[in-house]
This record gives structure tokens, sequence and C-alpha cells, in this order.
């Protein structure tokens, strides 16, 4: 009996349509919660900046079936993975869920992608930013973080007002301890090549390192504080920057918006935390909503009618007539 292969599967139209993609966009979803609907809104973002690349979406296996449907039928490649644990360890995490977001690391093991665009879920993309995927090999390209917001009240920096997006405002105090990395990036974004030695290297590395308040954050800060290029801040919206850096802001070019601050979630957005009043996260949110419930947006199998027809016919044909050839499974290699 042929193998069936459901025509509307983004696999045929990947398969039957175009040569597999060396480059993705991917993203990271844990739980059976909401962000399901920020994966769903990022996908659809993707396609509204018409992006020549898919979204390959890393889940842990607490995420429901019906969630996995739902980002299949909107074009995602869904791709399970195992999690990844800290070292055992008493930190105490900026946010306690943070500890999911280790799982993070195994996107490096997407070996059959020579480049990609990470994601969070909570991002949107509303300008094609495909450009980034052209970005010089062998770097970890991200945006510079800030250290303003109460996120920050464990660490030196925020006792002493220090942020790198202003660092003139404060200068380092000779008697207190190093500096932070001179330079910090949000994970939220960043452009990478997944690659097995690195990905081996990452978790051998993690098993060694001390865990700390920003979880995955920290450690890649670490893992990678020779080859981070900081990117213009455009293709990475920390909205804190809006009211903590506004000076650093052209709100207008922004390309990429991170809804990280606390309450600026769209899908949970009440509008009650602080800062979640102001007139331009109510745009930001607003426009989040508006790809989201965008049906024009939702994914459509890209396969032209005749060769639909083809692909369907193949395969009828081939369930109905019995091949005449009995296969026998190949010995095992074991
Ligand atoms: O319950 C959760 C928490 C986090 N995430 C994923 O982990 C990322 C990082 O968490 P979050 O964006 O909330 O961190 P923030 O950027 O707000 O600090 C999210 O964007 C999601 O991709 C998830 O899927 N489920
Ligand atoms: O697990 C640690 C997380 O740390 C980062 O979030 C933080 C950080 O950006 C702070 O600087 C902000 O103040 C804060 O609001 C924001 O949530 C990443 O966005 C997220 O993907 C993930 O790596
Ligand atoms: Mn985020």
């Amino acid at each position: 009996m042929a193998p069936e292969i459901p025509v509307n599967s983004a696999y045929v139209s990947e398969k039957a349509y175009q040569a597999p993609p060396t480059r993705a966009y991917v993203t990271f979803l844990a739980g059976n919660g909401d962000y399901v609907k920020g994966v769903v809104g990022l996908a659809k973002g993707l396609r509204k900046v018409k992006s020549s690349y898919p979204l390959v979406v890393a889940m842990l296996p607490d995420v429901p079936e019906e969630h996995r449907e739902i980002l299949r039928s909107q074009g995602c490649v869904v791709r399970e993975i195992e999690p990844v644990h800290p070292p055992d360890n008493q930190v105490e995490f900026a946010m306690a869920y943070y500890v999911l977001n280790y799982s993070k690391l195994r996107i490096w093991n997407f070996e059959e992608y020579s480049k990609m665009i990470y994601l969070d879920a909570d991002i949107q993309v509303f300008d094609n930013i495909d450009n980034l995927f052209d970005l010089p090999d062998g770097y970890f390209h991200a945006v510079m973080d800030c250290f303003c917001e109460k996120t920050w009240s464990h660490s030196l920096q925020y006792s002493i007002g220090y942020c790198q997006q202003c660092p003139e405002k404060v200068t380092w105090p000779e008697d207190m301890e190093s500096p932070p990395p001179p330079l910090y990036f949000n994970a939220g974004m960043f452009v990478f090549e997944p690659s097995l030695l690195t990905y081996e290297s990452l978790l051998q590395t993690l098993e060694i390192t001390p865990p700390s308040p920003f979880a995955e954050q920290d450690f890649l800060n670490m893992f990678f504080e020779k080859v981070y290029k900081p990117i213009p801040l455009v293709y990475n919206l920390v909205l804190a920057m809006l009211w903590r850096h506004p000076e650093n802001v052209e709100l207008e070019k922004v390309k990429v918006v991170h809804y990280c601050a606390a309450g600026s979630k769209p899908w949970r957005y009440t509008g009650e935390e602080t800062n979640m009043d102001r007139e331009d996260i109510k745009m930001l949110v607003d426009k989040w909503w508006d790809v989201y419930n965008d049906e024009t947006l939702d994914f459509t199998s890209k396969i032209p009618a005749d060769v639909e027809e083809t692909v369907t016919k193949s395969s009828i044909l081939a369930s109905v007539l019995e091949p005449e050839i009995t296969f026998f499974p190949a010995p095992s290699a074991a």
C-alpha cells in the first residue's frame, strides 16, 4: 500500500513544490496555555510581510495535539523537542517560568537548516526582515537589551542605575565588582547557525554553569560573548525602551516588536499594568490583533490546482493499484 501523502500538508507543498529550505524562522512553544496564540500571530505576521522562509515551531511534549494541529493548519513546521533542564540550583529566576526557556537550546540541533532566525512567540514582525539571513556567518546577531525594568532589580547594574542603552549616564564604580558583559543581548530574537558541535558544547557548558535570574538569556550571553554582534533595535523593540530610553527609539522605523513588558502580551492585555495605558502600547497591541484576526493571512496550500490534482490522482491511483512487488523490510543495521 503506497504511503498516503496528505495533500494539503505544508510538507507536500514544500516537497512537491519547492526544494526544502535551508533557512527558516524558528520559535519556541511550551505548555497548553495561550502562547499558541502568539505563534499563530507570528506565522500570520511573517506571511503578511511575505517572508520567503517557513516558521518552525520547537515545542515541548506538553503542547497538546489540538494546538499542534492549529499550528500545522497555519503552515508551521512542528518539531517536538525534549526539555533542557539547568543544573540543580537555588537561583530565583526573574520570572519562575524562565526555567522553561533553557529548552530553547534544542534549536541548535536543527542541522537541516544552515541559518535560522529565532523569534519568541510574543514577538511580531511588521516588516520583512529576510535580509538578516544574509548577515555574516560565524557570529551571533541580536539586539541589545535594557536593564532598567524591575525584572532587573536583583542586578548590580540596576542598583546603581547603569544601563548599556545610556552608558554615559552612570559610570561603573571602581570599587564594585566587574561590570556585566560590555554588550548584553535580549534573547527573544537572534540570528544563528544550527550546528551539532555548538549544540553539544552548549549542553555540556550548561551542565557546569550555575543558573542565573535571566536563565538561558544570561547563559547565551556568556556562551556567545566573543562572537556577539549587536544589530539595530528596529529588529527587536523591547517595549520598555519606549519609556526607559525613548531617545533611542524611532517607532515608525521599528520592524519587530517584542511584547515582553509586564502586561503587554496582546492575548492577555488588560491595560491595567504600569505603562500599559500608553497610547503607543495600545496602538502596538491593536496592530498585533489586526494581524491575528486577519483571515486573509490564514495559511492556504501553495500547491497550484493542476499540481494538487496530479498529486491527489497519483495518491488515489497508488492506493488503488496494489503494488505487484512485495516489500521486505531491510535487515536492521543494529
Ligand atoms: O508558558 C510559556 C512561557 C514561555 N513560552 C515561550 O518562551 C518564550 C520566552 O518567554 P517570554 O516571551 O514570556 O519571556 P519575556 O520575553 O517576556 O521575558 C515565549 O515567547 C514563548 O515562545 C511558552 O511557549 N510558554
Ligand atoms: O528566560 C529569560 C527571558 O529573558 C528575556 O526577557 C526579559 C528581558 O528582555 C529583560 O531585559 C526585560 O526587562 C524583561 O521584560 C524580559 O521579559 C527574553 O526576552 C526572553 O526571551 C527570555 O530569554
Ligand atoms: Mn518574549
